[in-house]
């Protein structure tokens, strides 16, 4: 039973039939229940020896971040200098406390070595999952069910698979700079067209297809996209669960969810009529369902016949239902992630000139060879971009990633026991700018990840993917789509700021990391 659900069922009871003063009393012993209720976790950590910060009654420490005060990078990067010395602590995430880890050591074991106790992530809360409106793909599913998914889908999203993906995303990367070419080059907003070619590219990937994002500047797809993600919807769910459960709000918005399921579910159908096979993540799915994918395709070592067991339970985990929601994944966690990414790639590039130099004679010395033509063995040798790219997403990151508890856990050195169902935060984005691992943590240096460098970074501190059995499964599609984007740019453009660039970044409050006002920049045409 909810809070809310017990509230009026104890308001309807109480209140039939009573006297002025007895509904006073019921009414007060009904907000005494409540206020224990909305503030009961307040102060158990603490007594079992956690730091933590004061919360505020209802918003606990997000008040600024609900409220959409204050950017959700800046908002963690100052919750993370608020913990001081502190390696981990509380955090209250309204009314439940959060296990927010500093130490890069801790988040190691979490994320590995201890990974059995914190199996899901916690984008959406353990409640609201297996609500149809917010039941997706890999991203959200748990435990048992996750892990049975993860080994029956990782082969669809291999790159070895996907043997064309490079010219896959080459096409709309030369989409993009023909669009480009067509407008004026004084302030464009980059961001729009980072977005046409993140969204392109899926369509590429996903499905061989060409939606023609960047070559009719914009399309249903795109706007659809960019509505995916609501702050107010993910700070509503994580804090008051119940409220979002009653009144059956969803954690993405729910207009976007139907049009891309309809879409995935439209070109599934019409390839099983159509009986068309392709070696897009699509194609690799549909051979999962119909059991055509062979043991070295799924990445088996095994001969064929004792991989017969495991392709008949990939098969019967492999349903429509389940290819429709995982495809969305790309709609959902491979748009909106690669679109900021390259934008901010662009920024970066644009207001750090000499970065910019190393780069483009990094890009000329290939593009000599191969022009517009990069196959998968040329973006391997964009040693330099590859720089660029890392660097980027060290500055530009999604602000934090969320576990779920799923087996007690003993914090070890401590009396604290993270009980099951609780949270634990990894402050991605503050940890890339603590200058304890990052020295002068504002400025844009490739340099750190080069081979010399890199070296030296400490594990766990770095983890713009996560980490772990749950990292990212569409790290190298993302890393591979912004490097062909990168060269095809630098090959035809100087990037130089723009009078509408705003230098400082500035974060803007209602999404997670994209510039206030937009990411304007100059393309000056280098031939
Ligand atoms: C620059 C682009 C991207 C960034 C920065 C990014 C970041 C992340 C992060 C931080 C996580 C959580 C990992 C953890 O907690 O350890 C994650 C998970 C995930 N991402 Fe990405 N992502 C990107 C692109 C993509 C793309 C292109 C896809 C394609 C489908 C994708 C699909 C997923 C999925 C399915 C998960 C959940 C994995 C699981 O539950 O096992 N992401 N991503």
């Amino acid at each position: 039973m909810t809070i809310i659900g017990d509230c009026v069922q104890a308001i309807g009871a109480l209140l039939a039939g009573i006297s002025v003063t007895q509904a006073l009393v019921a009414i007060t012993i009904v907000l005494v229940y409540v206020y224990y209720q909305l503030t009961k976790h307040y102060g158990v950590f603490e007594k079992q020896g956690l730091f933590s910060i004061p919360p505020q009654f209802l918003f606990g420490n997000a008040k600024d971040l609900i409220l959409q005060k204050t950017p959700m990078i800046t908002f963690f990067r100052d919750i993370y200098e608020k913990f001081g010395n502190h390696g981990y602590g509380i955090y209250y995430d309204g009314i439940s406390p959060t296990l927010f880890v500093k130490d890069p050591e801790l988040i190691k074991t979490i994320a590995i070595k201890d990974f059995d106790h914190f199996t899901d992530l916690a984008f959406i809360p353990e409640q609201l999952a297996h609500l149809p409106m917010n039941e997706f793909g890999l991203a959200n599913a748990l435990g048992d069910e996750w892990r049975a998914l993860k080994s029956s889908i990782s082969p669809a999203f291999s790159l070895k698979n996907m043997k064309n993906i490079a010219t896959s995303i080459n096409a709309p990367a030369l989409d993009l700079i023909e669009s480009l070419k067509k407008v004026p080059h004084d302030e464009v907003l980059v961001e729009k067209y980072a977005g046409y070619f993140a969204m392109d590219c899926i369509g590429r990937i996903v499905f061989s297809m060409d939606f023609q994002t960047a070559k009719s500047e914009g399309n249903e797809f795109v706007r659809h996209g960019d509505n995916f993600f609501e702050v107010w919807r993910f700070a509503l769910s994580s804090m008051l669960p119940q409220v979002s459960k009653i009144f059956n709000i969803s954690v993405f918005n729910p207009k976007s969810v139907e049009y891309f399921l309809k879409l995935t579910a439209g070109v599934l159908n019409g390839r099983d009529k159509s009986r068309i096979q392709a070696n897009d993540v699509l194609g690799l799915m549909m051979k999962i369902r119909d059991q055509n994918l062979t043991a070295e395709e799924a990445g088996q070592e095994h001969s064929e016949d004792d991989y017969a067991t495991k392709k008949a339970m990939a098969s019967q985990l492999m349903t429509n239902d389940m290819i429709n929601r995982t495809l969305m994944q790309f709609f959902m966690d491979g748009y909106d992630t690669v679109s900021a990414v390259t934008t901010m790639s662009l920024y970066y590039l644009a207001t750090n000139p000499e970065v910019q130099d190393k780069a483009v004679e990094e890009v000329d010395r290939i593009a000599s060879r191969v022009g517009a033509n990069i196959t998968g063995e040329e973006v391997n040798e964009l040693k330099y971009v590859d720089q660029v790219f890392q660097e980027t997403a060290r500055m530009a990151p999604f602000a934090f990633t969320l576990r779920r508890c799923t087996k007690d856990y003993k914090l070890q050195g401590t009396d604290a026991t993270i009980t099951k169902g609780m949270n634990v935060m990894f402050p991605i984005v503050a940890l890339h700018y603590d200058p304890k691992y990052f020295p002068e943590p504002e400025h844009f240096d490739p340099e750190r990840f080069s081979p010399e460098n890199r070296s030296q970074i400490v594990p766990g501190s770095y983890i713009p993917f996560g980490l772990g059995p749950r990292e990212c499964i569409g790290m190298k599609i993302a890393k591979m789509e912004a490097k062909i984007l990168l060269y095809q740019i630098l090959r035809n453009f100087r990037l130089e700021p723009c009078a509408q660039t705003k230098i400082p970044v500035q974060w803007r409050t209602d999404h997670f990391n994209r510039i206030e006002g937009g990411c304007y920049l100059k393309l000056v045409p280098r031939y």
